[in-house]
């Protein structure tokens, strides 16, 4: 992560050899430490003469990991904590290292019953520090939220985020049914019929129902999204930022035919080996689906009857599920994102026909990458009038004012963004 890797990729490339069980428990490892990062380093400058600063990087890290396993993970004995923290440390850094490394992870370990760092006098800085999230963050979040909600929010980003799959020519019943006898548990998901969470720690890869490709995994957010959008019956839609592609598969529900396309050919590779597995047909001259490598800045397709942009964004409505992205973000993302958002929104509308539907989504909080790019767009695009789905497609407690607003610490689910728009006229 350091080297600017993606957290889910890097974890993926460097534990292809770890049985099921390891795997797990590295996971809760590392996402631990990256989700109280703030935490664990405050727990550590009073404890290192001259403070972190002084520390290698990979000294620190080793330290983080030790720390946190001393105070947050039960099954591993402080011993053991310890000895293979000092191990590793000393293979890389040094007997120095070694010896640095142990009297501080003993030091933590005698002090654990008062070791909690004082929280500062600032509000904003104390749920920082609390929560383990950049102070810049939580303050929008505070301007934006109030103290509570951001308080829920922060507790939400430090748990893991659960697994939601949709069935795919089955049954929810007979979904679970099936999971149940792979030793799958699962319950049904509020807000999304259909969807099942599933409960308990498995490799989902590994069951009947994946490789049968009677399900793919969604959150409850992005299936909102799709359903808000509530394309015709019948309809052709173009979803111009589609991979991995679950938002073109819940669409394709309604529709006869969805043209999946996304600026990545990896992605896109990725997404058709989804639909393959799923038994999607995506080339013959029946076809419901089509994938295609294009940019949405420069949609080169003749105008169809609905078109989604699930634009990329910071996503700040994911943090629980990326915890290395709340140390990757920066200020000025918004206004990079901001831009391309709004190209590939004014993009896209050249491509609906007339009477058809935009429809704008992002996993974002944040006002500059939703409500901003959309307004903006309405302002000098009179021709498109928002138009929310009938009554009793989505629940009301996630529309506002016509717009879909999920939110984590309100719903429970990933945060998601979307406005449905109907074209008035124009010549496409
Ligand atoms: C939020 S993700 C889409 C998630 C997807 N809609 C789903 O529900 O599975 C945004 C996607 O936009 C793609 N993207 C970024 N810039 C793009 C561009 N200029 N044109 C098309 N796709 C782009 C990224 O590769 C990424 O796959």
């Amino acid at each position: 992560m350091r080297a600017g890797h993606m957290l889910d990729q890097s974890f993926e490339r460097r534990t292809p050899t770890l049985d099921a069980r390891d795997r797990r428990w590295v996971q809760e490892l590392v996402w631990g430490v990256l989700r109280h990062r703030e935490r664990l380093d405050a727990i550590l400058a009073t404890r290192i003469r001259g403070g972190l600063s002084v520390l290698d990087d990979g000294v620190l890290d080793i330290l983080r990991l030790g720390t946190y396993q001393l105070l947050s993970m039960d099954s591993v004995p402080p011993y053991a904590a310890i000895g293979q923290s000092v191990e590793a440390v000393k293979r890389k850094h040094g007997i120095g290292a070694g010896k640095l490394v142990n009297a501080v992870l003993r030091r933590i370990d005698r002090e654990r019953a008062t070791i909690e760092p004082a929280l500062p006098a600032d509000p904003v800085d104390a749920l920082a520090l609390q929560h383990s999230h950049p102070s810049w963050v939580v303050g929008r979040w505070v301007s934006q939220f109030g103290i509570a909600e951001t308080a829920q929010l922060l507790a939400l980003n430090n748990t893991p985020a659960p697994v939601v799959v949709r069935p795919h020519g089955v049954q929810a019943d007979a979904l679970a049914e099936s999971l149940t006898q792979s030793d799958v548990s699962t319950r049904r998901v509020p807000l999304v019929p259909e969807s099942l969470e599933i409960t308990g720690p498995v490799a989902l890869t590994e069951v009947d129902a994946f490789r049968r490709g009677q399900f793919y995994v969604q959150d409850p957010a992005a299936t909102l999204v799709a359903q808000y959008a509530h394309v015709p019956e019948g309809s052709v839609v173009a979803d111009l930022c589609a991979a991995p592609g679950s938002k073109a598969l819940e669409m394709a529900r309604r529709a006869r035919l969805v043209i999946a396309a996304d600026r990545s050919e990896s992605r896109v590779d990725r997404m058709r080996s989804g639909f393959d597995r799923l038994g999607i047909d995506t080339t013959s001259s029946n076809r419901a689906m089509v994938t295609l490598v294009a940019d949405a800045t420069q949609p080169s397709i003749d105008p169809v009857d609905a078109v989604l942009v699930d634009v990329p964004c910071t996503g700040t409505g994911t943090f629980r599920r990326h915890p290395d992205a709340r140390w990757r973000l920066q200020a000025s993302d918004f206004a990079v994102l901001g831009a391309l958002q709004r190209q590939i929104l004014t993009a896209a509308a050249a491509v609906v026909r007339p009477n058809g539907l935009l429809i704008y989504s992002t996993c974002s909080l944040e006002a500059e990458e939703n409500d901003e790019v959309v307004d903006a767009f309405l302002a000098s695009h009179p021709d498109f009038v928002v138009e929310p789905p009938p009554a009793g497609v989505v629940s009301d407690a996630v529309i506002d004012r016509g717009r879909l607003r999920v939110l984590p610490q309100q719903h429970g689910f990933d945060g998601a963004f979307a406005v449905r728009m109907r074209r008035t006229s124009g010549s496409a």
